[in-house]
């Protein structure tokens, strides 16, 4: 079962080409290293900051340094820090947030100009004229940039507008050549959408098992340009990024708890990989939220007016938004409490942090002096456009967990954590193994190779515990896979297939699987060749006769009348549990005593148990 490949989207469009295939750009984003002949290309920008000051970006100590530095002063102080978990609701206040999710759509092309997309080039190297607002350049809208779009508003339950029309809004910053973004704050192609939370998703236990946060509008707009601070009060640029289409999602103000708001930027991620929508997340810089926080009395509440709202911009970790929160929060209670006003403000958080930080005062609308663009005429995305695209957005997240658990007999736990590795390519690694492994199985006559039967479900629970925890074993030492969106890796999908054929037919064991899984992700085994290498070292499963195991178990239990003594107890109905650790332990004496390679925990437990029940006790009540 695998997804609707995007690239069957790229045959419908209103104008113009998709230059690759479908709307996903190749390869999944890796932030770059700079190297010294990158550095050459920023444009670079001297910032005024007080002399000594480190520029706002540069973490100069290093991250993890700096948070254990934090937890030896606070165990110093004698202070504990509170668990999140605990510190979700303050008695008599109640907490509002409202997040803007800013998301960098999956597309070739920038939003008004046809550079290309791509953030791991040499820096400014993808800049049409327009990008940087060269007088008498104009915007060119690459009408492919509403297929994520629109796909992403589906997955988000939103209404599409008919027709939506892009603003001007001012305000000036290095990272903005024209001194204005182009957005559509007030006709935004989508409208009132909503997104369902489960106890699963992560919300806080005070929301119970399921909740749903409206979603107000999205609107396309522009990304800015890329800065990054270097020592010395200089700030380098990287005009790549400027001009990228991204959507702001903008939801109601309706969480009132940290957690549901982490798990609500967390869903929104999972739901836009899911549809292709966005192929980078928060890990790598393509996903960044706004969060909006206000408090009010309990008592107030039936007034329906919220507290006045202060806003913590660009936060790039699902923690960072449950923790801002919870400081915000707890500084504007402190702050009401001691009769003051919360002022209306921009704030600014950053990792490790307990404290937001001022940045500047709230703008309002009127400080952006929206206009029309009178330079860009109104989207219109016709009902044909928008059915099609519905109708190729495939499964979403929800149903395909709730599949995983159900049909393959995943645990909630693993088939949320298939669906958000690696962006949601490594579901789709899944698929390619269940799907090869299906295949051999159905050539080689095996029974019941179909996963949508309850038979097939034990080789489709082999193939997702091996993708995600076998594999998993190999980022501990390799820190890339090198998974990309369309499930290949390292680990050649058939090759893995191959691997996991042997090892459900018992035709190897689980010790050589895992031997054979490492010679392949470390290019040992060439491509396909999985098989001819079990062979070439005779790697094969030439397991014991029923007979040599019940000699084993004959042998080890001599002696062992105590532990004997366990199973007759139970037979008599003197325990309750059947003692399953027992049993064990005799397994591993089984294990240990037969011949290595040529024994199967799983048929040494079966015979003993068989012989337990049909020889020993009988044995023992004759006595
Ligand atoms: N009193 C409040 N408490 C908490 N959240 C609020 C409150 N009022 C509005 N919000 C939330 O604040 C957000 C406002 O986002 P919106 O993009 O409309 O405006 P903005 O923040 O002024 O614009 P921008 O930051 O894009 O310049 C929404 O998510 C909304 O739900
Ligand atoms: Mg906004
Ligand atoms: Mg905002």
């Amino acid at each position: 079962m695998g997804r609707i490949p995007t690239a069957e989207l790229s045959r419908y469009l209103l104008y113009g080409q998709l230059s690759r295939r479908g709307c996903l750009r190749g390869g999944i984003t890796r932030i770059s290293t700079t190297s010294a002949l990158r550095q050459s290309r920023f444009f670079s920008t001297q910032i005024d900051t007080p002399a000594g000051a480190a520029p706002a970006n540069v973490p100069l100590t290093p991250l993890r340094k700096e948070l254990k530095e934090q937890a030896k002063a606070l165990k110093a102080s004698g202070k504990k820090k509170k668990k999140n978990s605990d510190n979700q609701t303050v008695p008599g206040w109640e907490l509002t947030v409202g997040i803007e999710i800013h998301a960098q759509l999956n597309t070739a092309r920038k939003l008004f100009s046809p550079a290309a997309t791509s953030f791991n080039d040499t820096p400014n190297s993808h800049v049409a004229l327009f990008d940087v607002a060269m007088p008498g350049s104009q915007p060119l809208f690459q009408a492919e940039t509403l297929i994520p779009a629109v796909r992403a508003a589906l997955a988000l339950n939103c209404t599409i507008q008919p027709i939506s029309r892009f603003d001007r809004k001012h305000y000036f910053h290095w990272d903005q050549p024209a001194g204005y973004q182009i957005t559509q704050y007030y006709h935004p192609f989508a409208r009132d959408g909503r997104v369902m939370l489960y106890a699963r998703d992560g919300i806080a236990a005070e929301d119970g098992e399921c909740i749903e946060i409206g979603i107000r509008q999205i609107q396309m707009e522009q990304d800015t340009a890329k800065t990054t601070a270097v020592p010395g009060n200089v700030h380098w640029l990287d005009f790549n990024r400027v001009g990228v289409p991204l959507i702001e999602i903008i939801t109601l103000p309706e969480i009132h708890h940290p957690a549901t708001a982490a798990a609500l930027v967390r869903k929104v991620q999972m739901l836009l990989n899911s549809v292709d929508a966005c192929v980078s997340g928060m890990e790598t810089g393509g996903l960044r939220a706004d969060i909006n926080v206000s408090v009010r009395r309990v008592q107030d509440i039936a007034t329906g007016k919220l507290g006045t709202r202060t806003e913590i911009k660009n936060l790039s970790s699902f923690k960072a938004v449950e923790d801002a929160i919870i400081a915000e929060r707890d500084r504007q209670i402190a702050i009401l409490e001691a009769g003051g006003v919360v002022l209306g403000e921009t704030r600014g958080w950053s990792l490790g942090n307990t404290e937001t930080r001022r940045l500047r005062g709230k703008e309002g609308e009127v400080d952006y002096r929206y206009m029309p663009d009178p330079d860009l005429g109104p989207v219109v995305i016709g009902e044909d456009l928008v059915q099609h695209l519905k109708g190729t957005l495939g499964v979403l997240p929800d149903a395909e967990i709730d599949e995983l658990i159900e049909l393959y007999g995943l645990t909630t736990k693993d088939a949320m954590s298939l669906i958000q590795l690696d962006n949601g390519a490594r579901i789709q690694y899944f698929y390619n193994v269940l799907d090869s492994l299906e295949e051999r199985l159905r050539a080689a006559g095996s029974a019941s190779p179909n996963s949508d039967s309850p038979a097939g479900q034990r080789h489709a629970l082999l193939a997702a515990n091996w993708c995600l925890h076998e594999l998993g074993k190999l980022t501990e030492v390799s820190a890339d896979l090198g998974m990309t969106p369309d499930g290949e890796c390292n680990v050649p999908s058939v090759d893995l297939a191959a691997i996991l054929f042997h090892l459900h037919r018992r035709e190897i064991t689980a010790k050589v699987a895992k031997e054979l899984l490492w010679a392949v992700f470390r290019g040992q085994i060439p491509r396909g060749k999985v098989t001819q290498a079990i062979e070439a070292d005779d790697l094969w499963f030439n397991e014991l006769s029923e007979q040599d195991y019940a000699e084993l178990a004959d042998k080890v239990v001599e002696g062992e009348d105590k532990v004997l003594a366990e199973f007759l107890r139970f037979k008599q109905g003197k325990i309750k549990a059947y003692p399953q650790g027992k049993l064990m332990f005799l397994v591993g004496k089984i294990m240990r005593a037969g011949p290595e390679g040529r024994m199967d925990p799983e048929s040494a437990k079966r015979v003993l148990r068989d012989r337990i029940e049909h020889v020993y006790l009988p044995h023992m009540e004759g006595q």
